[in-house]
Parts: structure tokens; sequence; C-alpha cells
């Protein structure tokens, strides 16, 4: 099934933006790994997920990270959640306790609400969250309304625009 989601308003991200916002993330995630510890890993939900947990992980200084392929969109169209790779199990353990997930953000929850079903007790942590997702992450920075869609720097290209006054 798939449905069509309308967004009104653009949210333009820049590669400064989300190292930013990501390293912010990341100092509010130190204190709460398991025991007030370290974290066991960092697992990145590919591919949003990626650049978010190398700044995380590079922060924290966790050397230990893997990845979990979900797919749940076709350009702006959401389809049905599929996790096309799982993490080494011998890292996940039998319920992903210790375990930081990563995301570059929640929007409907579905992506989040299944891989929560895989790892029940890792810590789920989003740079930016949607309203309809913000209770299926545990943290995240920045929220943007519904009707937002989020534009991430590995997604765009600087180009040239015509003078205000030229059209
Ligand atoms: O909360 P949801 O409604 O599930 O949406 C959020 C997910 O959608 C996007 O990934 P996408 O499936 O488009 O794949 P990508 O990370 O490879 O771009 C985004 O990176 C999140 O992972
Ligand atoms: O680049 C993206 N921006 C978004 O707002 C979004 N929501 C789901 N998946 C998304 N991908
Ligand atoms: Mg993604």
């Amino acid at each position: 099934m798939t449905d069509r989601l309308p967004h009104e308003k653009g949210f333009h991200i820049s590669w400064d933006q989300i190292h930013r916002d990501s390293r912010a993330l990341a100092w509010r995630l130190e204190q709460q790994g398991p025991g007030g510890g370290q974290w066991r890993a960092v697992v990145a939900i590919t591919r949003g997920g990626l650049a978010p947990a190398m700044i995380i992980a590079r922060e924290l200084d966790i050397r230990v990270v893997d990845t979990i392929s979900v797919k749940s969109y076709d350009n702006q169209t959401r389809a049905e959640a599929v996790v096309l790779k799982a993490p080494q199990a011998e890292i996940m353990g039998d319920d992903g306790e210790g375990i930081l997930v990563i995301d570059d953000l929640v929007d409907t929850g579905k992506t989040l609400e299944l891989v929560r079903k895989l790892f029940p007790k890792a810590h789920f942590a989003t740079v930016y969250a949607k309203p309809l997702g913000r209770d299926m992450v545990d943290s995240f920075i920045t929220e943007v309304s519904q009707d937002t869609w989020i534009f991430f720097p590995w997604d765009m290209a600087l180009q040239y625009v015509e003078p205000y006054r030229g059209k």
C-alpha cells in the first residue's frame, strides 16, 4: 500500500547544519548509555542515518558501527517498510540493549516501528522529527511540521539562480 503525503513546505539542510545538529544530538546522548556509560555500538538506519551515525560515533568515540537497511519511500511516496539488510546478531544481542540506533529523521514513524520491534531495548535517536513519528523516537534535536519535506544535502546540488530583476 502507498499513500501520497502533501508537503507544502521545504526545509533545506546544508552539510554544515546537519553536522552541527548531529553533534548536538551526540552531546545529548553522551550520558545516556547503559548505566550512564558508553554505548556498545552505533547502528545506522541506511541510507539517511549513515552521515549522522558517523558524526555521532566520532563524537562519542564509538568504534563499533553497523547498519540496518530499511526502505520506506520512493521519492516522496511512502511504501511498506521492509528490512533489506540486518545488523550483525552478535552486536545486537537479544533485544538491542546498549545499542544506539540512528536515523536522519522520523516522519510517520513506520521505519522506527519496524526496527523497534526487532530491537525493543535499543535507544532510538534521530536528528529531525515530525509530529506523527515523535513518540517512536527516544531522542531528537529539531522538530518540523508534518507538511514539511526535509531536503538533505546529499539530495541537493548548488546551482545558478537568475538575478531577481533579470526575470
Ligand atoms: O518515519 P518514516 O515515515 O518511516 O520515514 C523516515 C524514513 O524515511 C527515510 O528513509 P527512506 O526509506 O526514504 O530511505 P533512505 O534513508 O535510503 O533515503 C528517512 O531516511 C527515514 O529512514
Ligand atoms: O529526504 C527526506 N525528507 C523527508 O522529509 C522525509 N520523510 C520521510 N522520508 C524523507 N526523506
Ligand atoms: Mg532512511
